[in-house]
């Protein structure tokens, strides 16, 4: 299924008529350049275009009272005086003749996505409008808002298509406060957002905006606010954000669809949010919702008013929702302690309400985040913030022709979609020799040494981006990951994440030269870290604690993985580790984010029944939804916890909290 484009030119007749300066970014070019850049990227043509359409009254009236409806109906009709005069009721928002037009096609267009992705028409797509829509209430237009499109197509989803749970997800660098006052106390709808705050200094200036508004009654734990308290955030802090709260939470809250309020004045050279996170960062945000809800994901603009990376950001989003794999993110060096201490913040304010954060640290003196900064804490001199800023964008990584090669045993049956790697016959006679003599030795088992010569050849197409991913059934499976994993470390700028999923010992030694990090899930008790570069994370029992296995991977095995930033990701399945094909499948779906999708599954022969499932994780298929989370074991909590905390001194992902003692 497809990705749905949702743009109209209509939508850019309107502007601003008169002098404001609050309001004179948000202009008609920010729709052009973004549309612009779709097409010119060619990610346009690969999208269904849907058309606009007009929200009705009855569908403006699920979130917006009939006084406010009839008081915009009359704007078409104002002069300029009245225009401004209406205006002046609201805070930072104009009116134009034909802005109540565009604000219903905005509606509108959101309520097509919606409509497109719960028939099924298409998989997930993104919706290009303005104005925009997550500041406005029921009864005022706010902060270049009119309706508030992603509250309406959330109202109307639950109305039209009976949705248990919804989750809005609101990146844009300002708090939806009109998101937030709709569905405070509604349990079916989840509402995230990170803003910038400043401690309140920064519009729109709320005490309701910080990270103590949970939600209100049966509403409670369901509004979840990342107050942003310094500019200058980076990637690091975005997803040490997703990685131990957002996604933990959602994965527990497992909606039904997933709303994006996707707002790209949270990229870098932005003038509203100055941030410093680059726009590829935002094929990361995507790619982590894909595998929620099964995949329905409707992406619907909010702001973004710097014309030079608000369009790359869309076109990060757009080229993910289409199924490309994200780039390799750039230089993460961790969260800054800003970014901790909000976080540590909001995961205390919201323990009680979810599981998954259940041993989260508590705040001893958790007062409201109106403190003060931490004395010494330097703030960003002043010339250095006025300096423009400048940012490399994201080289164009056009797809690999084939994204999935299968290497079976010649009776196997290749997945559809899935080139079949044979055995062929044109073996490089000095990797033969080579496998000879350091791999097999004695034996002339020819079938291995084809196995294991075919391998490297995968690996070498993967590195040339020819080959996107790869599943092999073997026989011998420490042979093939020794194999690889030699390969692959060979070149002097590889490294090499190794997830092992099941008991075994890990057939090879991690060197302390960070060429491989093998990360182990496995039920046998670990006795102290060897390494930094080997990290047992035991589960207990099997691997029936399926809330145990997500939340650690979600909270240790991602921050890991993004940290680490390897350019091949090995998942090797020892025969019996019983998990289920929908957890295997969310595993290889997530980890596919990291080393620009390279990922290589080596399994046991005897695993057929997982090549069809990982084929389709390969190849970018969204993994269906695991229904909500239980709390996890606590054993596993336990030690999953502790392990994080042993860890975090090597590995800044993995803090949550400002005291990085
Ligand atoms: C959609 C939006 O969140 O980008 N609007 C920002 C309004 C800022 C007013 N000072
Ligand atoms: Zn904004």
């Amino acid at each position: 299924m497809g990705t749905a484009l949702i743009y109209d030119e209509e939508m850019t007749n309107y502007k601003l008529l008169w002098v404001d300066p609050a309001c004179k970014i948000e202009v008609p070019e920010r729709l052009t350049v973004s549309y612009e850049a779709l097409v010119k990227s060619g990610l346009a043509d690969r999208c269904v275009s849907l058309p606009v359409r007009e929200a009705t009254d009855a569908d403006i009236l699920l979130v917006h009272s009939e006084e406010y409806l009839e008081a915009v109906k009359k704007t078409p009709y104002m002069t300029l005086e009245d225009l401004m005069d209406f205006c002046s009721q609201y805070g930072d928002v104009y009116f134009h003749p034909n802005i109540y037009h565009c604000a219903k096609l905005a509606a509108g267009s959101a309520l097509q996505l919606v409509d497109s992705v719960m028939m099924g028409k298409v998989r997930n797509g993104m919706a290009l409008v303005r104005p925009p829509g997550h500041h406005s209430m029921r009864n005022a237009a706010s902060g270049f808002c009119v309706f508030n499109n992603v509250a309406i197509a959330a109202q109307y989803a639950k109305q039209k298509y009976a949705v248990e749970r919804i989750l809005i997800v609101d990146w844009d660098i300002h708090h939806g406060q009109g998101v937030q006052d709709c569905f405070e106390d509604d349990p079916r709808v989840l509402y995230f957002s990170w803003h910038r705050y400043e401690h309140q200094k920064f519009w729109p200036n709320l005490r309701d905006s910080d990270f103590d508004r949970v939600g209100n009654e049966k509403g409670a734990g369901f509004n979840v606010n990342v107050p942003w308290n310094k500019v200058g955030m980076k990637n690091s802090d975005y997803l040490s954000v997703f990685c131990h709260l957002f996604l933990p939470v959602a994965y527990e809250f497992c909606p039904d669809l997933v709303l994006v309020c996707a707002g790209f004045d949270s990229a870098i050279g932005d003038p509203e949010g100055e941030m410093c996170a680059t726009p590829d960062i935002f094929a990361h945000l995507t790619h982590l919702l894909m595998n929620l809800a099964g995949g329905k994901l409707c992406a619907v603009l909010e702001g973004g008013y710097n014309l030079t990376s608000l369009p790359q950001s869309v076109c990060q989003t757009v080229q993910t929702l289409l199924g490309d794999p994200a780039p390799r993110p750039a230089n993460l060096d961790g969260p800054c302690l800003s970014a901790l201490e909000s976080l540590h913040c909001v995961r205390s304010a919201h323990k009680k309400y979810w599981s998954c954060l259940k041993h989260a640290a508590d705040l001893p003196t958790c007062e409201v985040s109106t403190k003060r900064n931490k004395v010494g804490e330097e703030e960003i001199n002043e010339e250095q913030s006025k300096q423009e800023p400048v940012w490399r964008e994201c080289p164009k990584t056009l797809p690999p022709d084939i994204s999935a090669a299968a290497l079976l045993p010649d009776d196997g049956i290749c997945p559809e979609r899935c080139y079949s790697l044979k055995s062929s016959e044109d073996l490089d006679p000095s990797i033969v020799n080579k496998l000879k003599e350091h791999i097999l030795k004695d034996t002339e088992d020819c079938e291995t040494l084809s196995t294991l010569s075919r391998l490297t050849v995968l690996i070498d197409k993967m590195e040339k981006n020819e080959i996107g991913s790869g599943l092999a059934l073997v026989k011998d499976i420490s042979k093939a990951v020794i194999c690889v994993v030699q390969h692959a470390a060979a070149a002097p700028m590889n490294r090499v994440l190794v997830v092992y999923v099941g008991d075994g010992v890990v057939p090879f030694h991690t060197n302390e030269d960070g060429k491989t990090l093998v990360v182990q899930f496995t039920t046998q008790k670990s006795e102290e870290i060897q390494s930094k570069y080997l990290i047992p994370v035991c589960l207990q029992k099997d691997y029936s604690d399926i809330p145990g296995f997500i939340q650690a991977t979600l909270s240790l095995l991602l921050p890991l993985g993004y940290e680490y930033d390897p350019s091949l990701v090995v998942v090797v399945q020892t025969s019996g580790c019983g998990l289920s094909h929908n957890v295997w499948q969310q595993l290889i779906g997530l980890l596919r984010g990291l080393a620009q999708g390279h990922t290589l599954v080596l399994m046991q022969e005897d695993q057929n029944a997982y090549v069809g499932p990982t084929a389709s994780s390969l190849l970018g298929d969204p993994a269906p939804p695991l229904g909500p989370l239980e709390a996890p074991l606590p054993e596993n909590v336990e030690s999953t916890e502790k392990l994080r905390l042993r860890l975090k001194a090597d590995w800044n992902f993995l803090l949550t909290t400002g005291n990085v003692k």
